[in-house]
């Protein structure tokens, strides 16, 4: 669960934490536990491959296995929803890719690895990768005669400071994943949010029937697009040269790549108004330009990403359902401060940021302001991202957790309800895209 997915403000563990403290820990469970439940039933699965659409990725957190508090006893209620969305979407000839978005103590910047900080810790605690393998061989042993898993994504987009970590731990996961399962392709994301394999030199050699993941999110999918896109010859250079850069390794060494995760955000009518079409509108033509650029290289993608509450799903929850007009005012202000950070407009917060950038600007010498991940963040971004993303949506989680006070189960489930699909909204302009890409592809 990500915060512009479902519309709570910080990480994952805050918001059940807060949940738990305002109706109870029985009752949280219940509410997250049909959440899930909803999020992904049939409906779902037969729309995905109504599209075409023959392969899905599905991210999970480690701690729906392990208990911090608990290493490395395998919590075995953890396989219930992977087992059932897996199962359904191979019941519906839809492949699945396993991707453990969330490792313990973070192996990533981004609020995403449920860490509730900056700092990927994954990183510098041999405890936290150990963990990871021990639950890898787990995962390996529980799926390994499951043909419909295309494979396993070990970690979603590391950002190893040292560039280096990230191959000595990818050693030994594929070791631990192969001792008991030699069959399921293993899809390893390149350093830097899957953008950089500029470090691992000879280091595919000793790994088989293993593909290389990029996610090639372009610039002018988002309101940080230096113009308006209008496809010309130099926009989609830019955008090719973007692209063939994260793959340069292994095109030099005829490796595979997999483009795990991309697509553009969108705007919406409730916050853009009447600029909403024509941004969406330049929003779909680089998804068309993406798509025909991948298409040139026979590259498998899987689009970021399928349901949420209405910035970039295939399918959103509608405005009337009961969690969304439970949630109105919380979401617009939510929007206001741009916390969730990525991807946010930021024109209405940047006046209250840039004055902390000026000041580190001029007092840290220029050669200590490129911290790393940089080149991805830069210093104009990374203050503001940290400041909103992490210390101003703290401030918000007992708010959101507040408007579920005094609710029972039946009420719980009527607001968990509007996650099913048939309370969602397709978005057309974007499915259509995919579906027309699916047959041209099929076609060839
Ligand atoms: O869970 C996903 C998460 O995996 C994904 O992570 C972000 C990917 O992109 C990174 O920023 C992009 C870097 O390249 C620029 O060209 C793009 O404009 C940026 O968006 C970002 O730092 C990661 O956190 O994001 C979406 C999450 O839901």
């Amino acid at each position: 669960m990500e915060n512009f997915i479902s519309g709570y403000p910080g990480c994952e563990f805050q918001i059940r934490g807060a949940l738990a403290e305002v109706v109870g820990s029985a009752k949280a469970d219940f509410f997250f536990d049909k959440f899930l439940e909803y999020f992904f039933e049939e409906k779902d699965a037969k729309f995905f491959k109504s599209l075409g659409l023959n392969c899905i990725r599905l991210p999970f957190n480690y701690r729906h296995f392990e208990d911090d508090m608990n290493p490395r006893v395998l919590k075995r209620g953890g396989f219930k929803h992977l087992d059932r969305v897996i199962d359904l979407c191979a019941q519906h000839g839809i492949y699945t890719i396993l991707d453990l978005h969330a490792a313990p103590g973070g192996q990533n910047t981004d609020w995403h690895s449920d860490a509730g900080m900056h700092i990927a810790n994954f990183w510098m605690h041999k405890d936290f990768q150990d963990r990871t393998i021990w639950l890898w061989k787990e995962l390996a042993k529980h799926y390994v005669n499951n043909k419909w898993i295309a494979g396993y994504n070990p970690l979603n987009e590391p950002t190893d400071p040292t560039h280096t970590a990230v191959i000595t731990f990818y050693d030994r996961v594929y070791d631990a994943i192969r001792s008991v399962d030699t069959e399921h392709a293993i899809f390893f994301d390149g350093n830097t949010f899957a953008s950089d394999f500029s470090h691992f030199g000879d280091a595919h050699k000793k790994w088989h029937n293993t593909a290389y993941s990029i996610h090639d999110y372009s610039v002018y999918g988002f309101p940080a697009s230096p113009e308006d896109y209008v496809s010309s010859d130099e926009q989609r250079g830019r955008m090719k040269r973007s692209y063939e850069k994260k793959r340069e390794w292994m095109d030099q060494r005829g490796l595979c790549v997999w483009n795990g995760e991309w697509g553009p955000v969108y705007a919406r009518q409730q916050y853009d108004g009447l600029a909403t079409d024509a941004i969406n509108e330049r929003r779909y033509k680089v998804l068309e330009d993406q798509l025909a650029m991948y298409n040139q290289d026979r590259l498998s993608w899987s689009i970021w990403l399928y349901k949420d509450i209405g910035f970039q799903g295939m399918v959103h929850v509608s405005l009337e359902t009961p969690y969304m007009t439970l949630l109105k005012d919380f979401l617009a202000k939510k929007h206001r401060l741009a916390v969730d950070a990525w991807g946010a407009d930021t024109s209405h917060v940047q006046h209250i940021y840039q004055p902390l950038i000026d000041h580190i600007r001029k007092e840290i010498p220029q050669e200590n302001q490129d911290l790393y991940p940089f080149p991805v963040w830069k210093l104009s971004d990374r203050v503001g991202r940290l400041s909103r993303s992490i210390l101003v949506t703290e401030y918000l989680v007992k708010e959101w957790a507040e408007h579920f006070r005094g609710k029972n189960e039946v009420e719980l489930d009527e607001i968990a309800k509007s996650f099913k699909f048939e309370n969602c909204m397709c978005r057309d302009g974007l499915n259509r895209i995919l579906m027309a890409n699916a047959e041209l592809v099929a076609g060839q």
